[in-house]
C-alpha cells in the first residue's frame, strides 16, 4: 500500500538528525544545570527564588498530566498541596512526629482523598468535572480556614525546619537539593509512565472514552489513577512548603492559586512533562519582577500583576495553545523511536474458534431514539472463517447496530450473544476482552501518538504492567513484547514503513488501515469494520481485501459495515442488507445482486 508522507530531503534529514539528538540529551542536559546551579556563586535570593520554582513545579507536573495529557482540568490542585502541608504542620507542631513520617501520612491522605473525590466527580464530563474540582476546591480551603485545631486564617505556626542525620536543611542550597530531587525523580517517572501501556491508555483519554473502552481500558480507573498520582505530587509539594515557610494558612491553598498552577501548566505547555518546570519558572520569575515594578510604575501598591496575568493567559490560549514547549517542539525533532523489540517474544495468541463457530448472535435487536426505531428487531449470525456484510443506505442503522454490539449503545430490546456468552448490557471493555476487536465510521486516533503507539494501544488487555513498573523501567520486556505484535500488525496492512509518524499526519485512508492494524493487535476472534474503504485507493482496496481474506483463512470471524459494493460483493461470504432500521433480506452476495428489493432500497424507489 502507499505511503502519502514523504520522504525529506536529506539536509532537512541532517537537521532532524541533531533536533532530535538534543531532544535526546535535553533532560540530562537540564539535570546537569540543576545539580551545577547552587555550585555556582549565585545570590541567595535566587537560590530562594528556584526552591519556589521546584515547589510549584511538583503540583504543576500533576496538572501535566492530569489536564494536558489526560484532558481532565481541575482547579482544585492547591487544595491538595494543602493537605500535605496541613497534615506535616499539624502532626509536628501538636504532636512531634518526625516530618519523613508526616510526607507518608500526608501522602496517605491526600491519596485517600483524591480517591473518594475522584471516583465522584471524574465520572462527569464536559463543563461539569471543572465546575465540581471548583466546588470542592472552596469546601477544602473554608475547611483550612474554619477548624479551631488548624488555626483557622491564621493557621499553624512555629513548624521546625526539615532535618537530615542532624543536619538542617535550612531554606537555602540543601533545601534546593531536595526540592529539586523530588522535581527530577517525578519528571522522569512521568516521562517513563507516559512511554508505556499504561501512559498510552491515560494519553488515550483526552480523546473521549469510547475508543479506549474498545480497547479494554478501564477509563475511570485511569482516570481516578492519574488523579490520585498528581494529588500526591501536590501534596509532596505542600509537605515542602509547610517546612520551607515555617508557617502554613489557607491563603496559598485557595482556588487563586489553583488556577495559577493552571496558569503555570498551560504557559509551560499543558502535555509537556518539562514544560511543567518552564511555566513554574517563567510564572514565578515574572510575578515577581511585575510585583515590584507595576507598583512603580502605577504609584500605588496592589496586586496588579494578577490583571497581566490575565491578558497574558488570553494572549497564551490564543497565538501560544501548547505553551513555550511548543518552540522546543516545533525547533528540535523528536528522534524516533529506538526499535530493539525485533528479538521480543511474540505474545500468547487466543486458540481461534473451530470454523463455522457461531461466533455472534444477534437476536430480534432494537434501539430507539425517542420516537425514532433505528434499529428494529435486526437479527443475523456471524460465524468463525466467515466474512458477513451488513450493508444498506445511508441512515438504515448499521452503525447503530455495530454500537449495540460491541456496547457502546444500550440496546431497547432483544438480545445478543457472543461465543454462547450474552453480552447485551456488558460495557465495551468487557466484550473486547472477550474477543471482539472494532473500528470506527468516525476515525477514532490519537494524533499525537505515533502509528506504532497507536497500534501498540489495541493489545492494551494483552500486557500486565501497571504504572508503577512503568516507573521503575521493570515493564520493557513485555513493552518490546507489545511493540513487536503492533509492528507486526502494522507492516499486515502496509503500514510497516510509516510506525515513527505521528498518527495525525496521516492520510484518512491510511488512518483506517491504522484502525484495522489497532484492532488487530488485540488478538479478536471477531473482528468489525465499520467502512474501512472509506478513503482508500482501488490498490489499497484491493489490498485490503486481501488482508481480510488472510484473516478469514485463519480463522477470524468478520462483520464489514461497507459502502463499497465491489469490496462487499468482493470478499464476503454472506450479506444481510438493512432499510430503515429494519431487515431487508439477507443471502449470499450473487442473491442480494439479484434482488429487486435492495436495488429498490438503494435506487428509493417503492418495493
Ligand atoms: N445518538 C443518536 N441519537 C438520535 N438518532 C440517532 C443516533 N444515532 C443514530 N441515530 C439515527 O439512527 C438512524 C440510523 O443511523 P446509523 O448511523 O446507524 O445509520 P447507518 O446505516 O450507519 O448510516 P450511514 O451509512 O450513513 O453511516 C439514523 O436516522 C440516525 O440519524
Amino acid at each position: 500500500m502507499n505511503t502519502a508522507v514523504s520522504s525529506q530531503p536529506a539536509a532537512q534529514d541532517a537537521l532532524n538528525a541533531k533536533g532530535s539528538a538534543l531532544r535526546r540529551y535535553g533532560p540530562w542536559a537540564l539535570v546537569a544545570v540543576i545539580v551545577l546551579l547552587p555550585l555556582l556563586p549565585l545570590p541567595e535570593f535566587w537560590i530562594i527564588q528556584l526552591n519556589y520554582i521546584g515547589l510549584y513545579a511538583l503540583p504543576v507536573l500533576g496538572l501535566v498530566l492530569l489536564t494536558g495529557v489526560a484532558g481532565l482540568t481541575s482547579f482544585g490542585q492547591a487544595a491538595f498541596v494543602g493537605i500535605g502541608a496541613y497534615t506535616t504542620a499539624w502532626l509536628t507542631v501538636n504532636l512531634g512526629v518526625s516530618p519523613w513520617l508526616t510526607l507518608l501520612i500526608g501522602l496517605g491522605i491526600t491519596g485517600v482523598s483524591a480517591l473518594v473525590i475522584g471516583a465522584i466527580t471524574l465520572r462527569m464530563s464536559g463543563h461539569y468535572l471543572p465546575l465540581a474540582t471548583i466546588a470542592w476546591a472552596l469546601s477544602l480551603y473554608y475547611l483550612m480556614g474554619n477548624v479551631d485545631a488548624l488555626g483557622k486564617y491564621d493557621g499553624i505556626l512555629g513548624i521546625e525546619g526539615l532535618t537530615i542525620f542532624g543536619y538542617e536543611i535550612g531554606q537555602r542550597r540543601l533545601f534546593y537539593g531536595l526540592v529539586w530531587l523530588f522535581v527530577l525523580a517525578a519528571s522522569f517517572a512521568l516521562v517513563r509512565l507516559l512511554d508505556s501501556r499504561s501512559g498510552r491508555a491515560v494519553r488515550a483519554l483526552a480523546r473521549g472514552s469510547q475508543m479506549a473502552e474498545a480497547m479494554g481500558i478501564d477509563t475511570l480507573r485511569h482516570k481516578v489513577g492519574i488523579f490520585v498520582l498528581a494529588a500526591m505530587l501536590a501534596s509532596i509539594s505542600g509537605w515542602l512548603f509547610a517546612h520551607f515557610q515555617r508557617t502554613v494558612n489557607p491563603s496559598p491553598f485557595g482556588l487563586k492559586m489553583g488556577i495559577e498552577y493552571l496558569f503555570m501548566a498551560v504557559m509551560g505547555g499543558a502535555a509537556h512533562v518539562w514544560g511543567a518546570i518552564a511555566g513554574a519558572g517563567v510564572v514565578k520569575v515574572l510575578e515577581d519582577q511585575l510585583q515590584v515594578l507595576l507598583p512603580m510604575l502605577i504609584g500605588t501598591s496592589g496586586s496588579y500583576e494578577v490583571i497581566v496575568f490575565g491578558i497574558l493567559l488570553v494572549l497564551v490560549l490564543k497565538y501560544l495553545p501548547d505553551g513555550l514547549w511548543s518552540f522546543v517542539d516545533r525547533k528540535f525533532a523528536r528522534a524516533p523511536r529506538k526499535v530493539d523489540w525485533h528479538d521480543a517474544a511474540a505474545l500468547p495468541k487466543r486458540a481461534m474458534p473451530a470454523a463455522g463457530e457461531v461466533l455472534l448472535d444477534v437476536q430480534a435487536v432494537r434501539k430507539t431514539f425517542g420516537g425514532l426505531v433505528a434499529v428494529n428487531d435486526i437479527s443475523f449470525q456471524t460465524r468463525a472463517g466467515q466474512i458477513v456484510g451488513l450493508i444498506g443506505p445511508n441512515g438504515a442503522g448499521k452503525s447503530t447496530t455495530f454500537n449495540l454490539v460491541t456496547g457502546v449503545l444500550r440496546a431497547s430490546g432483544g438480545a445478543v450473544n457472543f461465543r454462547g456468552q450474552r453480552i447485551d448490557g456488558l460495557p465495551s471493555r468487557r466484550i473486547a476482552r472477550l474477543g471482539m476487536s472494532r473500528t470506527f465510521q468516525h476515525v477514532k486516533l490519537v494524533p499525537e501518538m505515533t502509528v506504532l503507539e497507536n497500534a501498540a494501544l489495541g493489545a492494551h488487555l494483552r500486557g500486565r504492567k501497571g504504572p508503577l513498573a512503568a516507573m521503575l523501567r521493570t515493564d520493557r520486556t513485555q513493552e518490546r513484547e507489545l511493540l513487536r505484535e503492533a509492528e507486526r500488525q502494522l507492516q499486515r496492512v502496509g503500514l510497516g514503513e510509516l510506525m515513527h509518524e505521528q498518527a495525525g499526519n496521516l492520510a484518512m485512508g491510511q488512518q483506517r488501515l491504522l484502525e484495522i492494524a489497532r484492532a488487530l493487535a488485540a488478538d479478536p476472534a471477531l473482528l468489525l469494520l465499520d467502512e474501512p474503504a472509506a478513503g482508500l485507493r482501488h490498490k489499497e482496496k484491493q489490498a485490503l481485501a486481501e488482508v481480510l481474506r488472510g484473516l478469514r483463512a485463519e480463522g477470524m470471524g468478520i462483520l464489514l459495515v461497507e459502502h463499497d459494493m465491489s469490496l462487499v460483493m468482493d470478499v464476503c461470504d454472506h450479506i444481510v442488507v438493512m432499510e430503515f432500521g429494519t431487515h431487508l433480506m439477507e443471502g449470499t452476495p450473487a442473491e442480494v445482486q439479484r434482488s429487486e428489493k435492495v436495488r429498490a432500497a438503494y435506487l428509493g424507489t417503492e418495493h
